[in-house]
């Protein structure tokens, strides 16, 4: 299967390690917007064509990988040379309807929602086939199997993939920050940042698994972290009092209502 990307930013990066770590021999087209693409396209012995189009012109599934606002014009410059290619669309907020009326009703595409841990293989990641895709089982089937190369794949219905984006497409940033909060406090009490990392990292990890693992609740499970009259049930109260259950609640407000704007 012949693999191109559209754009090379930051999601598209991600992808190609996760796809390259699956098949190193995975040949991948690419073109992006600027220079920026195509250095990077050199830097990881990428195939860098002189077009979309020549993208579309010359890969099997095609991933839309810019930002949703470079959709019109890309489609202008690759619908004329869609026959029998899929089209993967990472775009957040973009539905398949819009993405059927800018590319032509009978291109066989799929919506998908993938987080930046697909570079390790270990992503949670949304998708969608539309009509024209789930007649050719053979081509979803490809998606399908790609798609779980990069991680935990989740058929979602197209409004729920605002919400998913939030905890999932985005969670990451905020996971990230909280890793750095935790790694600063970390500093003030004398750790050298990259130890304090680690230990929140592993930490994190370690709990991540836990919940997985447990049929119990998260807050059920911190409740035997916090012994009676200790040190966790005081730094838990701390943290509800200064807002962080309710800061999150409102972060993710603001990453609906963003996501639902885009189109
Ligand atoms: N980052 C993430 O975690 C996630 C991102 N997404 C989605 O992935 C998409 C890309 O986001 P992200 O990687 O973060 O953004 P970036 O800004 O990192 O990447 C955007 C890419 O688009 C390319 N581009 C710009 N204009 C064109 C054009 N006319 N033709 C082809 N490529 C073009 C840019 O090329 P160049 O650099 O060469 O200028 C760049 O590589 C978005 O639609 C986003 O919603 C979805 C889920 C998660
Ligand atoms: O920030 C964004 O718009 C994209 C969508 C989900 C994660 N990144």
């Amino acid at each position: 299967m012949k693999i191109g990307f559209i754009g090379g930013g930051q999601m598209a990066q991600a992808m190609i390690s996760g796809i390259l770590n699956t098949n190193s021999e995975q040949v991948i087209n690419i073109h992006g917007g600027s220079i920026r693409t195509e250095k990077y396209a050199h830097a990881h012995g990428l195939n860098y064509v002189e077009s979309n189009k020549q993208v579309a012109l010359e890969s099997d599934v095609v991933i839309l990988a810019c930002l949703p606002q470079h959709l019109t014009a890309v489609a202008a410059e690759i619908k004329s040379v869609l026959t029998t290619q899929v089209i993967i669309s990472v775009l957040g907020g973009v539905t398949l309807a819009t993405l059927s009326t800018a590319l032509g009703d009978n291109v066989a595409i799929s919506r998908v929602l993938p987080n930046t841990p697909v570079n390790v293989n270990a992503g949670t990641i949304a998708y969608i086939h539309n009509e024209p895709l789930l007649a050719q089982s053979e081509s979803a089937n490809q998606v399908d199997t790609l798609l779980q190369q990069l991680g935990s794949s989740y058929l979602v219905s197209e409004d729920q993939f605002s919400i998913f984006s939030a905890l999932a497409g985005s969670s990451p940033a905020f996971i990230d920050l909280f890793i750095d909060a935790m790694a600063q406090a970390g500093v003030k009490y004398g750790l050298p940042k990259d130890q304090a990392i680690a230990i929140v990292t592993q930490t994190m990890l370690g709990t991540a698994l836990q919940v997985q693992a447990s049929n119990q609740t998260p807050r059920e499970l911190a409740a035997a972290v916090a012994s009676p009259g200790g040190s966790t049930i005081a730094g838990f109260l701390a943290m509800e009092e200064y807002g962080l259950p309710t800061a999150v609640v409102k972060g993710i407000d603001a990453t609906i209502a963003k996501d639902q704007a885009v189109d």
